[in-house]
């Protein structure tokens, strides 16, 4: 059974209220979407095997550790999702980036796919499926329904908004993935919108409408 991780440390919650703000332009709203990403990583990564190492420091040879080497890939949901990417790079060089495309139909709120390209030996790898918003579920759901029917095992979600109805949506259809989010907030609204939420991260993060 997956876990739902609320990281609610300071600095996350400061930089979460700033974008919140609808007055916060692009460029600050992109800068603190990749920290918060990178924020976000830091608690989603905290089991990652390690192994031991053998280091001579200046002083004297000791035996320490280091990670494993274990495969990751990150996997934006597009486009929002792509602002989250460089942040968990910064974490993670090594990791191999794949892609979702997906948009919600205004009126349905359907996720409708339109394009997938996934690094070629993703079933042995662990992803990192990440997209700032979780509203109702359906993209998410959606997403790594993709990524296991691609032979991905292990799937983490990183959000950083969250509604309930979302992550209860995905724990029923996918109830051994892991959510990390930095805030679960009240609800939606009848546009499917999370309120109090922060709008839509796509046209803030690419200046749209
Ligand atoms: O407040 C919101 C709600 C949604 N989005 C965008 O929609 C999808 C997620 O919606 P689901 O209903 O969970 O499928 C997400 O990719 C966002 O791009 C948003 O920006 N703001
Ligand atoms: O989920 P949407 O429709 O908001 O898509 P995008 O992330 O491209 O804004
Ligand atoms: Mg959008």
């Amino acid at each position: 059974m997956g876990k739902v991780v609320e990281v609610n440390h300071p600095l996350i919650q400061h930089k979460l209220t700033i974008i919140r703000d609808e007055k916060v332009g692009t460029k600050d709203f992109r800068a603190l979407v990749d920290e918060l990403a990178m924020l976000l990583t830091y608690e989603a990564s905290r089991d990652l095997p390690l192994e031991d190492v053998q280091v001579k420091t200046p002083i004297q040879e000791t035996t320490k550790k280091q990670l494993a080497g274990k495969k990751l890939a990150v996997v934006p949901i597009l486009r929002a999702g792509l602002g989250m990417v460089d942040g968990i790079l910064q974490l993670i060089p090594a990791a191999k980036v794949g892609h979702i495309g997906m948009y919600r139909d205004e009126k349905t709120l359907e996720p409708v796919e339109y394009f997938i390209k996934l690094p070629e030996d993703i079933d042995q790898r662990e992803v990192l499926l990440v997209d700032p918003m979780l509203a109702t579920g359906g993209s998410a759901k959606d997403a790594i329904s993709a990524l296991k029917k691609r032979g991905a095992e292990q799937i983490k979600l990183i959000t950083l908004v969250s509604s309930p109805q979302g992550i209860a949506a995905v724990k029923d259809a996918h109830p051994d993935i892991d959510i990390y989010t930095a805030s679960i907030d009240e609800g939606l609204n009848d546009d499917g919108y999370i309120v109090p939420g922060l709008g839509d991260a796509g046209d803030r993060l690419f200046g749209t409408h």
